[in-house]
């Protein structure tokens, strides 16, 4: 199934400072690799015949290139992030000037969301995280917003700060197959568990190594699953539920706490 993307170039890539576990200010890090493994990822996705859209990269926003937190993009609607920590602040009014130029609705978010970071598509559900970044207010402006259920999931463990580190979403019901997802379990509370057990009894379940290389950081169409090529376990697991598993090489990218699909922001219209 062919679908759109916004991806932001990491033009500015840099680990500056630290809002997460995985960021170490005092690391090396490489923005011309940084710049090389996107334009990989963004090959990767033409190839399977995806268009991309581009917003350009600002100066001094270094994690700007993590477009999927810009916000979320539902039936022609874009609901506004409102980042948690002041470093990434200037995304928001960045990421909303793109979306109101492009011709979307855009809604104001009133409370701190980190975009589809937190706040996923699967199915009739809306999956949306908290316990780190998004806030749990925000799930009921998501709900008013789409007209869609939202289902809250916990968080607890702050290496999987955001849901699309623990959680991908593999088919949607839009792509010919029943909604489904890949997960962590124990990247969530035993309630929040419960509750994906009952709606995805078939999902596919990630270990901690592949969580670890951020495998679950991945962008599915129905069919291929684009993510880390260090997950080598989930491949495997992917391939064996019936999907194409294509691996890709963000090393750089996850010194500030990121995979293939924190780069990439779905449109849907
Ligand atoms: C799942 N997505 C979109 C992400 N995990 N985004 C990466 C954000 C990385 C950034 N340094 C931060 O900590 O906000």
């Amino acid at each position: 199934m062919q679908k759109r993307f916004l991806m932001c170039r990491p033009t500015h890539f840099a680990v500056t400072y630290k809002i997460n576990p995985w960021m170490d200010p005092a690391a090396p890090y490489d923005t011309t690799l940084a710049i090389s493994q996107w334009e990989s990822l963004k090959a990767t996705y033409e190839n399977l015949g995806h268009q991309i859209e581009l917003i350009d990269p600002i100066p001094g926003l270094p994690d700007m290139v993590f477009a999927a937190n810009g916000g979320t993009v539902i039936d022609g609607r874009m609901f506004t992030a409102q980042f948690r920590h002041a470093e990434r602040a200037d995304e928001g009014p960045a990421y909303r000037d793109w979306a109101e130029r492009a011709g979307y609705e855009v809604h104001d978010a009133k409370h701190v969301n980190e975009g589809e970071g937190d706040i996923l598509l699967a199915g009739e559900y809306v999956l949306a995280g908290t316990g780190f970044r998004t806030a749990h207010a925000s799930h009921a402006e998501v709900q008013e917003i789409f007209g869609r259920p939202v289902i809250t999931l916990q968080l607890v463990d702050p290496r999987f700060y955001h849901l699309d580190t623990a959680l991908a979403v593999l088919s949607t019901g839009a792509d010919g197959k029943p909604a489904n997802i890949a997960y962590l379990p124990e990247a969530f509370s035993p309630g929040s568990q419960n509750v994906l057990r009952q709606l995805f009894p078939n999902a596919v379940i990630a270990n901690i190594e592949d969580a670890e290389v951020l495998g679950l950081n991945a962008v599915s169409d129905g069919e291929n699953v684009v993510l880390p090529v260090q997950a080598t376990h989930l491949a495997e697991e992917l391939r064996k539920a019936g999907y194409e598993p294509i691996g890709v090489d963000v090393s750089e990218l996850r010194l500030a706490g990121g995979g293939p699909k924190c780069c990439t922001l779905e449109l849907r219209s």
